[in-house]
């Protein structure tokens, strides 16, 4: 796991959670000129994190920001019939603020920013909405109306419009490349040791009380096999024992001991199968 970090960015405060920017930031803003990550980011992973690092190392005293849309693209496109995401809005913004994340561009992902040509989203979003300074991807990124653009083209674009856009080399564990897709398999499987390996720690998940004070999992999240696993609640300063929960198969959330009560939403660190 990498090490959490603190950012340099003059503006920012050790630990603050990231801003969410939804639309574009006026010509005098502090967080213009950002190292910017793009993917969809849902979560933050051990490749990610190698990502954040990278993007520290380039930026500086300069901001560093994630692009996260929301919704998720795959939730736009229908292509899923089962929840799956690994991150809710709420966690992702507590997932990346050790890291020293100062900004997450998180717009609509709807029709008319799905419909974008490569130059548009460089040219609408990258430049003039955002002003980068540097944007990193993986290998694999791919952008733009029916994912017309590629590193190479972003590479160009870059080139003519004059930001750097650097290549991540891939983070494999045991030779498998890192992914969501990978880690959304291992908690579908039960096996949430395996999750916390390739998340570099627990599953951060968030939970809803229920109208008759029990919890269960956020909808939207993807689901692990009904059964019995271990964790605790997710509190800064709060370093408990770990805790049984039953999972139900309608994802129903059952601590097994008593718990300090917080307020919602409840935020839980699954790590492990008991
Ligand atoms: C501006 C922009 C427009 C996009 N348009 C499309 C699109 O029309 N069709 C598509 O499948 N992906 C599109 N994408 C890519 C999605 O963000 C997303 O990466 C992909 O659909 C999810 O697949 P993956 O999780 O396998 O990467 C676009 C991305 C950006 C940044
Ligand atoms: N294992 C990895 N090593 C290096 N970069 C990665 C890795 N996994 C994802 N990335 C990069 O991180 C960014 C966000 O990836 P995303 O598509 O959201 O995640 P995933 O591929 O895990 O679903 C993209 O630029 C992607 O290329």
């Amino acid at each position: 796991m990498m090490s959490p970090v603190v950012s340099t960015f003059a503006s920012r405060k050790a630990g603050a959670l990231p801003e969410i920017v939804t639309e574009s930031l006026a010509g005098d803003h502090p967080l213009r000129g950002s190292v910017l990550i793009l993917g969809n980011f849902d979560g933050l992973h051990v490749g990610h994190q190698q990502l954040v690092h990278m993007a520290h190392g380039l930026a500086g005293k300069h901001p560093v920001s994630v692009m996260s849309c929301e919704p998720h693209p795959r939730s736009f496109f229908a292509t899923q019939d089962e929840p799956f995401r690994l991150a809710t809005p709420s966690a992702k913004r507590l997932l990346m603020a050790p890291y020293g994340v100062d900004f997450i561009y998180s717009p609509r992902f709807n029709r008319s920013f799905a419909g974008m040509s490569p130059a548009e989203f460089v040219d609408d979003i990258l430049v003039e909405a955002l002003g980068v300074r540097h944007v990193i991807a993986g290998p694999d990124f791919r952008f733009g109306n029916k994912r017309s653009g590629d590193m190479r083209m972003l590479s160009e674009l870059g080139a003519l419009r004059g930001f750097g856009v650097s290549i991540a080399p891939e983070v494999a564990h045991a030779g498998i490349r890192v992914s969501s897709t990978l880690i959304r398999t291992a908690i579908r499987s039960g096996d949430l040791r395996g999750a916390a390996r390739f998340l570099g720690g627990g599953w951060l998940v968030e939970t809803r009380r229920r109208a008759d004070g029990s919890l269960e999992m956020h909808p939207d999240l993807c689901k692990p096999r009904a059964g019995r696993y271990a964790g605790f609640p997710e509190r800064a300063g709060y370093q408990p024992d770990r805790i049984r929960i039953d999972i139900t198969p309608e994802g129903g959330f059952i601590p097994l001991s008593p718990y300090p009560l917080q307020s919602a939403p409840e935020m839980w660190r699954l790590e492990t199968q008991d």
